[in-house]
């Protein structure tokens, strides 16, 4: 049975409570500090964007404020990853859920180099060193091509924050690691090129506004369902959506799964995507997380609007 798409009413009225029951749990979180520019943002801010493939946009609280996106570009990379070379990069990468967290490196060790998905750093790292071109700048433009597509915006709408990379850069230790691993089992060839591609990436600036907007084509079988614009093709969008849905939370995939019942992508500054296909994305922003480096202000707003709006892909 298809769901209607709610309206503009119904979308506020819930937007409202779902908004007063994450800004409440903010008080008990806290910002990022093991990359030192996320420790320097706000822990009070707070706002949700829900964007519906009906065309109806609608937000509340801090929907405009500018934050780095972290983890949530790992769906935005495979997205361009796959859609210009295919199942390649499934080459040397699985498509389990880890179980660890997004950082681990024990399973890349035992795995002999090989991801456990693309959404834990090991996996994203060589998925960006998937993206096309022959050194880091190449590929962030491609990647910033790729949300200017999707999103119906300027490329230039989604910068780098120089700030955030460099601090990650500097501090990023674990991550080279992984890639150094990688780099072993001969899985990624250059560690410099990957790890800064990774980290540009992580710092590419979005709001939540524009986090829902690149991701219609998610709720459209890989078709942008306000212009019919083919961003992806709809077997690798069931595919993205798929490892959202087993991996996009890190070990909090299944009570995410329970309260919320929507693929969802967190990142470590705060956003947690939701898609519901077929009738909306939903992007909510607060970067004070919980203890598994997931935003509890976000994660409880999108529990009250699953309900609220009867989203849930499990009904
Ligand atoms: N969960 C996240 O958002 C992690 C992204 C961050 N850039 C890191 O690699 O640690």
């Amino acid at each position: 049975m298809t769901r209607p798409v709610p309206d503009r009413a119904a979308i506020e009225a819930a937007l409202d409570e779902a908004y007063q029951a994450g800004l409440a749990k903010c008080a008990h979180g806290h910002v990022a500090t093991y990359i030192p520019e996320l420790a320097r943002v706000d822990p009070s801010l707070f706002g949700i964007a829900v964007h519906t493939v009906d065309g109806v946009t609608a937000s509340i609280g801090d929907a405009a404020h500018p934050f780095t996106m972290q983890s949530v570009s790992k769906i935005f990379s495979l997205s361009a990853v796959i859609e210009h070379s295919g199942e390649r990069v499934f080459e040397h990468m699985s498509t389990e859920p880890s179980g660890d967290a997004f950082f681990s490196i024990v399973k890349l060790e035992e795995e002999k180099g090989q991801p456990r998905n693309p959404y834990i750093n090991a996996g994203a790292i060589l998925t960006s060193d998937h993206l096309p071109g022959v050194d880091a700048s190449d590929k962030i433009a491609h990647f910033q091509a790729f949300l200017g597509r999707a999103s119906g915006l300027e490329a230039a709408a989604f910068p780098v924050n120089e700030a955030v990379f460099r601090s990650e850069a500097e501090t990023g230790h674990r991550n080279r690691a992984l890639a150094e691993i990688m780099r072993h089992h001969k899985v990624i060839s250059d560690v410099e090129v990957a790890v800064e591609t990774y980290f540009r990436q992580c710092a590419v600036t979005c709001t939540a506004e524009h986090l829902a907007r690149i991701a219609m084509f998610l709720t459209n079988a890989g078709a942008d369902p306000i212009t019919g614009e083919h961003i992806i093709t709809p077997a690798n969008a069931h595919g993205v959506l798929a490892l959202m849905a087993t991996s996009g939370m890190y070990d909090e995939v299944g009570s995410h799964a329970i309260e919320v019942g929507l693929p969802s992508k967190s990142s470590v500054s705060g956003a947690v995507l939701a898609i519901a296909p077929g009738r909306m994305a939903i992007a909510g922003f607060g970067p004070a997380l919980g203890q598994k480096g997931n935003s509890i202000g976000a994660m409880k707003a999108l529990g009250v609007l699953s309900k609220r709006l009867e989203l849930s892909v499990f009904r």
